[in-house]
């Protein structure tokens, strides 16, 4: 199996020709529009004695009637205090979001389909790579899956080296990702590497959820860079943000400011101080944007910093949004005619995603690649040694008169070897959940069948 595989690394670095600038610009540029998005969930059930005591409702609101619009071309960052419900917006626009979801959300005025998710990438908050392939490998893997079949194995590999070079991989291209015990690409690379995944669709629509958390201000900056100048090919792309510096507060075009699952603002980055303003809240010392702005949603009150009356600000905050922007918005929203470009939709689409037979084959040889080291690890190797040793104490000497004895031990060995293998397989089903749901949402559905096949070897 192993003379069998593709040599990725050796492969693309003996690739001459300079990459294919398919990431200037997008070919189909996509609006998407959300009105009044309502997110319901069940309260889950509590015990019979705890149900008697509490009398809580039965259903909580996660979102409370979001209304907003994002052109092509621009960049929306939504803001809020943890647990005000950002990612369950961005869950619900990205078409991901299950359960009770009130509310219109459209791409070109057409409702999210089959044809859409072919051109929605989806960057998750952790970063859902595998820590022995290097970032080449990750990358190229990929492209192999998920780029159309009438592309060359050569083409997709280009493709998979202009995204390194797009996002500035190229130093570390050879390293492998790591993981929490294992020493790899920094943070930031591997939150481009995840970034670089989606790229390789060229991707009309860009979601991502939390890009920049855990990085220092710099490698931050850089990311936001990097997706601004993907926003400049056409692009739409919306993206949870915790607290951007000042400047990256102003690289974004447009701003969402949630509170507890009410909208406070929604418009251009840079109106959002005068807007406050011209409600009564106005940061009594010059501060970071984002920093007023979330003390806001948590219901400070730049005059009265004291924690006494969070509600009445937030109610203030969320009256003034209703009156002042929401008809507006909405009006915007419903008059803006998006049906005119849609390239999208218009387009015939061949079905271009591969075959199940070259998705068994690539899952197949990822799956030697990232889990070679596992089979001559020296546990494994150890266990083995240790059944030996003692398969050899209890059958030492033993009279090959006996065939009991003898037929023990071959019943014992085939018993093993047996069960051996299948129980190393059935301990990565939990290992692989992760990636499995990450990739089912890219149409790869054979990876339980390939690890069987792998790990049985
Ligand atoms: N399936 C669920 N069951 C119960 N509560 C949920 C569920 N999904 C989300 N929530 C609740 O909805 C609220 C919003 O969650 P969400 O993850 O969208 O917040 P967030 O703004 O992204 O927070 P953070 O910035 O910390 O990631 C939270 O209070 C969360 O506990």
């Amino acid at each position: 199996m192993a003379t069998q595989m593709v040599d990725i690394e050796g492969q693309s670095s003996a690739q001459t020709s300079s990459p294919p600038s398919i990431f200037n610009k997008v070919d189909h540029p996509v609006t998407l529009k959300f009105e009044e998005v309502v997110y319901t969930i069940k309260n889950k059930k509590q015990g019979w004695i705890q149900k008697k005591k509490n009398h809580e409702p039965t259903e909580k609101q996660i979102l409370k009637g979001i209304t907003g619009m994002v052109l092509p071309g621009e960049m929306l960052a939504m803001l809020g205090p943890s647990g005000c419900g950002k990612t369950t917006l961005l869950t619900a626009l990205g078409g991901r979001l299950g359960g009770k979801l009130d509310g219109t959300i459209t791409y070109n005025g057409k409702p999210f389909s089959s044809i859409m998710k072919r051109y929605t990438g989806f960057v998750t908050q952790d970063d859902i790579l595998y820590p022995h392939l290097t970032v080449t490998e990750t990358l190229v893997f990929t492209a192999l899956l998920r780029l159309p079949k009438k592309l060359t194995t050569q083409e997709k590999i280009t493709h998979a080296e202009a995204v390194i070079d797009q996002l500035r991989l190229t130093r570390c291209k050879n390293i492998i990702i790591g993981g929490p015990d294992l020493r790899g690409v920094s943070g930031g690379e591997r939150k481009r590497v995840s970034i670089g995944q989606e790229m390789l669709i060229n991707p009309s629509l860009l979601f991502l959820d939390e890009p920049t958390s855990g990085l220092d201000s710099t490698t931050a900056q850089r990311i936001v860079l990097i997706l601004w100048e993907l926003a400049r090919g056409g692009r739409t792309i919306v993206m949870t943000i915790h607290q951007p510096s000042s400047r990256l507060f102003y690289m974004f075009h447009k701003v969402v400011l949630l509170s507890e699952g009410n909208s406070l603002f929604f418009g251009k980055g840079s109106e959002v101080m005068d807007y406050f303003n011209s409600i009564g809240f106005s940061p009594s010392v010059a501060m970071n944007p984002s920093d007023f702005l979330l003390d806001l949603a948590n219901g400070i009150s730049p005059d009265n910093s004291s924690y006494g009356d969070q509600n009445a600000v937030k109610q203030k905050l969320v009256l003034a949004y209703k009156s002042n922007l929401d008809e507006n918005l909405k009006a915007e929203v419903v008059e803006f005619n998006d049906d005119e470009n849609d390239v999208l939709h218009n387009k015939k689409h061949e079905r271009w995603s591969t075959t199940w037979l070259q998705q068994v084959m690539i899952l197949l040889k990822r799956g030697v690649k990232e889990r070679k080291h596992e089979f001559f690890s020296t546990l494994k190797i150890g266990q083995v040694i240790a059944v030996s040793f003692l398969c050899g104490l209890l059958w030492w000497q033993s009279d090959k008169a006996h065939l009991q004895d003898q037929s023990g031990l071959l019943f014992f060995y085939t018993g093993f070897w047996g069960f051996f293998p299948l129980f190393q397989a059935i301990f990565t089903f939990p290992q692989e959940r992760q990636m499995l749901g990450k990739e089912r949402s890219s149409g790869i559905f054979w990876k339980f069948l390939v690890r069987i096949v792998y790990t049985s070897f």
